[in-house]
């Protein structure tokens, strides 16, 4: 049987990673949506094993120690990881698999499966992401600037990706996304 696609969707903070992600799997249920490990606290209406598995820190060394991460990142004084199992169970199964993951963990996942697709979404102007990740509500001014500073750094490392796609608008950004992944499927391999 022939494996699934592994699609990473990445890109700075507030970019629209997490809205764009979500109106995906209202449009392309067929997807597999793995779900991270995080130590960051959740945040209000936030549940464990639906956006994240919430985890100590400890309990996250643990899982780096065991190899249980296909990758992880520290990010803005947390760390976030993808479980590798699972990943690696859904493309066996022949199902595509769809990761939302930030810069650095995107490009080790790259190391690992470059036959991966890679998509960076992009914002209209680093005005609006800042805007965007101050209307979200959920961040500090201080970690707000501190996302806007690694994302002027994450915008430099676009070329290693195979996509990139601007959210505009969140249906447009979408329809770019369903493209490629139709696009990749038709690909002679
Ligand atoms: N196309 C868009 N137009 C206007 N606002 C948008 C658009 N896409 C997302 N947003 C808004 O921007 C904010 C940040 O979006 P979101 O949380 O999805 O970003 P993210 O990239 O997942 O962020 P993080 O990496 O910090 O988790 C949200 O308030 C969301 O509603
Ligand atoms: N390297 C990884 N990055 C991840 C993973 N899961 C989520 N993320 C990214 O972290 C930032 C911050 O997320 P937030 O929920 O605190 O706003 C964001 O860019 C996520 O896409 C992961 O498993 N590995």
């Amino acid at each position: 049987m022939a494996k699934g696609l592994l699609i990473v969707l990445s890109g700075p903070s507030g970019v629209g990673k997490g809205t764009v992600g979500n109106a995906l799997r209202k449009r392309l249920p067929e997807l597999t949506y793995s779900v991270s490990a995080t130590t960051r606290q959740p945040r209000q209406g936030e549940e464990n094993g639906v956006n994240y598995f919430f985890r100590t820190r400890e309990q996250f060394l643990e899982m780096i120690e065991k190899d249980e991460l296909l990758e992880y990142a520290e990010y803005v004084g947390n760390y976030y990881g993808t479980p590798r199992d699972f990943v690696e169970q859904t493309l066996e199964q022949g199902k595509d698999i769809f990761l939302e993951i930030e810069v650095q963990g995107a490009l080790k996942v790259k190391e690992k499966f470059p036959e991966g697709i890679f998509i960076f979404l992009l914002p209209p102007s680093l005005d609006e992401l800042k805007d965007r990740i101050r209307g979200r509500g959920t961040e500090t001014q201080a970690t707000i600037d501190h996302r806007m500073s690694v994302a002027v750094d994450e915008m430099n490392l676009m070329q290693h990706y195979d996509y990139a796609v601007v959210n505009d608008e969140i249906d447009l950004a979408c329809k770019r996304i369903e493209s490629i992944i139709i696009a990749e499927h038709c690909k002679i391999r």
